[in-house]
């Protein structure tokens, strides 16, 4: 049976004595497989990367939190962190991420407890920093600890204080997620826009370290020191560029010139991805129709590549590593209406993701708040769901999606074959899942298709950007999908019967969750049938309105020609 990353983290965990620990095996014999390759040169150029054929090795500080399953799942989350830090190499990772032994880690005091601001130097207190360093010099005989990784949000002058008291690079969990996606990015544009979240984040967490007669310092006195442009190679041209500059005015100065090119590039892809959505809007299905999309949300790890490869019968990478899917990927299904619609598989969200991040992968982002339906992945077996749901919805927001769409998302409980309250039903569903997988397989081998790329480029290359963008009074693409359907009972007999009765069938309502939901287990097959229905349901309804709407628009517009007769 499989067991997933957490659970097994919280096993390893519960087997431990409460001591702190101190053990750690990266080893790397296996390896794990990604579907493309990607070069092999450094994420950006990390320091954490020393050997870049193996995962950094990093020490875990967890700041103590109550109660204590709130602690728990903190610290399953930061140890899930820590060993998602690696970069594919030849399109392989050095090692499964299930053979990855517990990162050592560390729970200390967490200074925000005690008083409402931590400590502004160095967060912790020097008890605590003295502790975490008698710690790292104990590992050092054991294995060479690259660097330390903080779950907290730290200022830049406490990573830096920090660093020089242990002597390591330090990581805050912002810093640790943007180096996650620098090192998981395989696409230009994904490769781009995590560059572009690591140099906004250097740029809020720039000090001056070297202060006069070379001792360490920050603030005024680093930021006096001017430095030559020749001796410190600007990058600017003769004698006078970047002269005079200080330091921290000349590392800004490129950050910014590297941030401006970043953006240029960034603007070009979300162009290219709006004629592409166009495209798909317009004549996106072999028969001229437009296609719609359904954007697959959710926290990092639920599940959602796992759901889009069985839904469309395709095999996108999956991984129990945080953010193993950093872009987004269109694959196509064919709904139980005959109707064909994209499902776009996108990257996960988590809570304190960094604004930086949401910012630089905008463009990634805008195939979510563009797209005609939304379906959110939950993990029905995350202990700390409550906040799961919460941290999507307030990215969806924080991103642009409209109430209407939210409102009318799907929720998906996946993996139901780990939840608690499905463990006696476990063993009837594998049971009985040969056969189920079966008829499902059948249904699914006639139904899907992978979305095909080079068609879609094909499609766009007719359009040239003007025609496409400007001659739009005929086209659907330009309405507003209303989600949030209320309908007067007149109308909703006017549906079709059929989709009535599935809605019934479908929709449980919760006081937990407002919108329809439907339980799935991706990896048996479990709910999948059910989830395609629907999403055929819910753009229909979508389609109904939009309808009637046009209906109405109509009829304002354009009086009927016996009306115009009377006039006359
Ligand atoms: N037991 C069980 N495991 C599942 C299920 N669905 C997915 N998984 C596992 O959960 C892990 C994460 O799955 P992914 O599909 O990569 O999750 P994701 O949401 O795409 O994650 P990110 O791309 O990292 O945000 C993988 O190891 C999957 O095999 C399920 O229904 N049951
Ligand atoms: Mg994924």
């Amino acid at each position: 049976m499989l067991l997933r990353s957490s659970t097994r983290i919280r096993k390893l965990l519960s087997s431990q004595t409460q001591t702190p620990s101190l053990s750690f095996s990266f080893s790397s014999t296996t390896t794990s497989r990604r579907k493309k390759n990607k070069d092999d040169s450094d994420p950006n150029g990390s320091v954490l990367f020393v050997d870049p054929s193996r995962a950094p090795k990093l020490f875990v500080v967890q700041p103590r939190l109550r109660p204590q399953p709130v602690l728990d799942s903190k610290l399953e989350e930061a140890l899930n962190l820590a060993n998602s830090l690696e970069q594919p190499r030849d399109g392989f990772y050095e090692e499964e991420f299930e053979s990855k032994g517990l990162p050592p880690h560390l729970v200390v005091q967490n200074p925000a407890i005690r008083s409402t601001r931590a400590h502004a130097d160095a967060y912790f207190g020097p008890g605590t920093v003295d502790n975490i360093k008698c710690h790292l010099r104990a590992l050092e005989t054991e294995s060479g600890i690259e660097a330390v990784f903080i779950n907290a949000i730290l200022s830049g002058i406490q990573l830096r204080n920090l660093e020089v008291a242990w002597g390591k690079p330090v990581l805050d969990r912002v810093g640790l997620i943007i180096e996650i996606f620098n090192a998981h990015a395989e696409t230009k544009e994904a490769k781009l826009q995590a560059e572009l979240a690591a140099l906004m984040y250097k740029k809020t967490r720039l000090v001056r370290v070297r202060g006069p007669g070379g001792r360490l310092t920050f603030g005024q006195s680093g930021e006096a020191e001017v430095v030559s442009a020749r001796g410190r190679g600007s990058g600017g041209r003769g004698f006078i560029s970047g002269a005079g500059e200080t330091e921290l005015q000349l590392q800004r100065r490129r950050i910014q010139e590297r941030r401006n090119s970043l953006l240029m590039q960034i603007e070009e892809v979300r162009c290219t991805r709006a004629l592409q959505r166009l495209s798909r809007k317009r004549h996106g299905c072999s028969s001229g129709q437009g296609l719609a999309t359904v954007a697959i949300v959710g926290y990092t790890n639920a599940g959602k590549s796992t759901l889009v490869s069985a839904l469309s019968d395709t095999d996108l990478y999956s991984d129990n590593r945080l953010f193993a899917t950093v872009d987004t990927r269109l694959r196509s299904v064919i709904l139980p209406s005959g109707r064909k619609v994209l499902l776009s598989d996108t990257v996960g969200f988590i809570s304190d993701l960094p604004v930086q991040l949401v910012d630089a992968f905008h463009a990634t982002l805008e195939e979510v708040a563009e797209a005609d339906l939304l379906v959110h992945v939950m993990d029905s077996s995350a202990h700390d769901l409550e906040e799961h749901r919460s941290t999507v919805l307030q990215v969806l927001q924080q991103i642009g999606v409209s109430e209407d769409k939210i409102q009318n998302m799907i929720e998906v409980w996946n993996k139901i074959d780990l939840s608690e309250e499905n463990v006696g039903g476990i063993e009837s569903i594998e049971a009985d899942d040969e056969e189920y997988l079966t008829e499902a397989d059948n249904d699914y081998e006639e139904v899907s298709e992978e979305y095909n790329e080079d068609e879609e480029e094909d499609e766009l290359s007719k359009f040239s950007s003007s025609e496409s963008l400007d001659d739009d009074d005929d086209d659907d693409s330009n309405c507003h999908y209303s989600g949030n359907v209320e309908y007067s009972e007149e109308e909703y007999d006017s549906i079709a019967p059929s989709v009535q009765s599935r809605g019934h069938d479908i929709c449980k309502m919760t006081e937990m969750s407002p919108g329809c939901h439907v339980k799935t287990s991706a990896v048996m097959g479990v709910g999948l049938q059910e989830l395609l229905q629907l999403i055929d349901q819910k753009l229909e309804e979508q389609r109904n309105v939009v309808q009637r709407s046009f209906g109405f628009f109509d009829r304002k517009w354009r009086p009927s020609l016996s009306e115009t007769s009377t006039d006359q």
